[in-house]
């Protein structure tokens, strides 16, 4: 006899992000034609793609920062395209945004670049309050040293991990993290990746890892998303991306397969 336990159905995945027919063309030409997407609670989704394939660009319309042209993009329930200002500003404070480049102030030290945002979007002015989570956010990126450094004095990699660290400080549910190992070797690349996974352990956080790097993809990512030509090509686990017959994935793949050969043999 069964229980009625044994009937219950799995409990659905709750959705953080559900992007429906997503459109976006710059003049006359078409960057993503019908994208659908989903971003789990809590799940490192990765889209993988070719340089130009429109990965930036369906993040920036995932926080407006580029305006779409049609389709839905729901995050945490509200529609992005139809946010009213004060909309808009909660949504970025509930979801961080990694860029491609640090973005970090100059003129400013570590410290400094840290404390902005929670100035700005948090009103935290309390000085215990602002060095409390200044040195926590610097502890989860392991660069507690360099708070009173300048930017300059760091590597690029360094950078890159306080350029998280500043996002991470305002505790978003959602990251979006636009390349995060461009530009770096292949070591401090492998660090940038465990702290992502790192911080979706400590946190629960949910996010999309743009790249075009496979080494992350197989590192980071709980899922696989293969963006060819403004569609989506592929949606599984990273494995599949290994056996799969699909042709648009099949270049990609055996450039990959080609550095594994190269490194195993060295
Ligand atoms: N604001 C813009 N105005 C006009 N064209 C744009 C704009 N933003 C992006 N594009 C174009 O859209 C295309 C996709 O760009 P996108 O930056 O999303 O590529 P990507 O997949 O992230 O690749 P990469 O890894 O090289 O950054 C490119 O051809 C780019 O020139």
């Amino acid at each position: 006899m069964n229980s009625s336990a044994e009937h219950k159905a799995p409990a659905a995945r709750e959705e953080v992000i559900r992007i429906r027919g997503l459109y976006k063309s710059f003049e006359e030409r078409t960057i993503l034609s019908g994208v659908d997407l989903s971003l789990y609670r809590g799940e490192n989704l990765v889209v993988l793609g070719r340089s130009g394939t429109g990965k930036s660009v369906l993040i920036k319309c995932i926080i407006r920062l580029i305006q779409s042209d049609a389709g839905r993009i729901e995050v945490l329930g509200k529609n992005v395209p139809e946010l009213d200002k004060d909309g808009l500003t909660l949504l970025r404070r509930q979801v961080g945004f990694s860029f491609q480049m640090s973005a970090l102030y100059d003129s400013m030290t570590i410290r400094e670049n840290l404390e902005f945002p929670l100035k700005r979007n948090l009103d935290i002015h309390d000085p215990k309050i602002l060095n409390e989570k200044v040195m926590e956010s610097l502890a989860d990126v392991g660069l507690e040293r360099t708070v009173n450094q300048y930017p300059a004095e760091l590597s690029g990699g360094m950078k890159k991990r306080i350029g998280i660290a500043r996002t991470l400080i305002l505790q978003p549910e959602i990251m979006l993290y636009d390349e995060p190992t461009a530009g770096l070797d292949p070591i401090t690349s492998e660090e940038i990746n465990q702290l992502m996974v790192e911080v979706q352990r400590k946190y629960g956080t949910s996010s999309i890892i743009i790249t075009h790097d496979i080494t992350c993809a197989k590192t980071t990512a709980d899922r696989v998303v293969f963006l060819h030509e403004g569609e989506v090509g592929y949606n599984g686990p990273f494995e599949g991306l290994l056996t799969t017959q699909n042709p648009l994935l099949s270049t990609f793949m055996e450039y990959y397969n080609l550095k594994e050969h190269e490194r195993a043999r060295e």
